[in-house]
């Protein structure tokens, strides 16, 4: 028998979103193409800034994208989409309400009677196994019991598109790990109207864990780079070759954006083509990073070993493996973090010989190269932040400028390329020099 093709409930098509205006207009998320299906559970993944919850924003109608169309069920959407509802990270519940009120009052706003809201809640209330808790505040509970109340209350409008904007990151490990099970039950389970989830995370196992497809973002442009569908059956096991393999997998898409050497260093501000964003990651963290890699065999799911023993989430691990990789340290291959003999002999070295092997690789990245030069050529070869600053607005936002030159101080004082004086603001040689470039 053929089976029938699951129907798209969203549809995206071309869609961007920009926000401010002038010079400052920054571009959110770009060219979007997404379909999610009746039946589907499917995961955003991305790293911070991708514009995930922009997304949700745009398919749950509470913003207009710039660029665009977004449909539901072949209809355009115009304005709020009254068929979804999103249940957020932070719980949003009213502090001066009861648990049953919390939930009533999301159905008395769509204009149910007060007592039918109330019956409502209370069976809402049962579903999501706060029973007894009915008349609780919510400073009373605990996390994972507040975010139940949140999606009881988002269950209270029969939503068809569920909407979960990182429903766990705010909760401890283990009630986390408690209400990932509960919302599978609850989904799986078939008792509600609810048609499709969607849900934003920024842990890869989770992910796996619980949708049927990831799709997984990249920022500057927010953008959609690969979509990985999980075929695992429910209730997955987390310790299974192929949940492990999987994981890999989309490890090695997140961080493994490796590139021809030519484009991967970018040219130098100021000159024709793209500028190489340095990632945000500090030299103390890199070098715990390598000297992990290195004493551990990551032969299995490296991403979940790394993250365990570092006790960093995926915001703070991805910068320091672009880093790693960036620097020659690492590479990135299917889904393992493999040192390079250049990163083993970092990792080993005394703390002088790392400064030396640090140096030597800041003077090949353009950034560096370009910093020098300007230091250098400054009167008394120094050189005022501002200044440098100012000379990178044209290549980045303010902030993203900002925020590079703090990423340049710490790399390059470390790597005693230069010094700064944090009184005056200042750059400097440690060591003047005459000849054109370096030291
Ligand atoms: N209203 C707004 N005005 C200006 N910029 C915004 C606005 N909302 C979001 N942004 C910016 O757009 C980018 C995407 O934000 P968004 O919150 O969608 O990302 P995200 O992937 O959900 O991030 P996170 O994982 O940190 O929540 C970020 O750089 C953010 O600073």
């Amino acid at each position: 028998m053929q089976q029938a093709q699951p129907k798209p409930l969203v549809e995206l098509m071309g869609v961007s979103q920009r926000y401010g205006r002038g010079e400052r207009q920054f571009t959110a998320i770009q060219d979007i193409n997404l379909t999610i299906a009746e039946g589907e559970f499917v995961a955003l993944l991305g790293p911070s800034g991708c514009g995930k919850s922009t997304l949700l924003r745009i398919i749950t109608g509470l913003n207009r994208p710039s660029e665009g169309l977004v449909r539901y069920r072949g209809k355009m959407l115009t304005g709020v989409n009254p068929f979804a509802t999103i249940v957020f990270q932070t719980f949003a519940l009213f502090p001066w309400l009861t648990v049953e009120e919390n939930v009533a009052v999301a159905l008395i706003a769509r204009g149910v009677d007060e007592a039918e809201a109330h019956r409502r809640a209370v069976e809402l209330i049962d579903l999501v196994g706060l029973d007894g808790f009915e008349q609780a505040y919510p400073r009373e509970l605990s996390g994972g019991m507040r975010q139940k109340v949140g999606i009881a209350r988002a269950l209270a409008v029969d939503p068809e598109l569920l909407c979960l904007d990182e429903p766990f990151s705010a909760l401890d490990v283990l009630s986390a790990e408690t209400l990932r099970g509960e919302v599978l039950e609850l989904w799986t389970g078939g008792n509600l109207k609810i048609r499709a989830v969607l849900m934003v995370s920024h842990n890869i196992e989770e992910a796996v864990f619980m949708a049927d497809r990831i799709v997984v973002m990249d920022k500057n442009p927010g953008r959609i780079i690969a979509e990985v569908p999980v075929q695992l059956p429910h209730p997955r096991d987390r310790k299974s070759d192929a949940f492990a393999a999987l994981v890999a997998r989309v490890y090695a898409v997140l961080a493994g954006q490796t590139q021809p050497e030519a484009i991967e260093y970018g040219t130098e501000p100021g000159q024709n083509g793209q500028t190489r964003l340095l990632p945000q990651a500090s030299v103390t963290a890199l070098a715990g990073l390598l000297e992990q890699a290195n004493a551990t065999d990551l032969e299995r799911d490296p991403i979940a070993q790394l993250q365990d023993e570092l006790g960093l989430d995926l915001d703070q691990l991805l910068p320091l493996i672009e880093a790693a990789e960036l620097l020659g340290f690492a590479r990135v291959e299917s889904g393992n973090l493999i040192l390079t003999p250049l990163g083993e002999a970092f990792a080993e070295a005394s703390i002088q010989a790392r400064k030396e092997i640090f140096a030597s690789r800041l003077r090949r990245l353009p950034f560096f190269r370009w910093m020098l030069r300007m230091i250098i050529a400054a009167d008394n070869q120094s050189l005022r932040w501002e200044v440098l600053r100012t000379a990178l607005e044209p290549e980045f936002p303010a902030e993203v400028a900002e925020r590079q030159l703090d990423v340049a101080l710490e790399w390059g004082r470390y790597a005693e390329l230069f010094a700064y004086d944090d009184a005056e603001g200042r750059f400097f040689l440690e060591t003047p020099t005459t000849v054109g470039g370096e030291r």
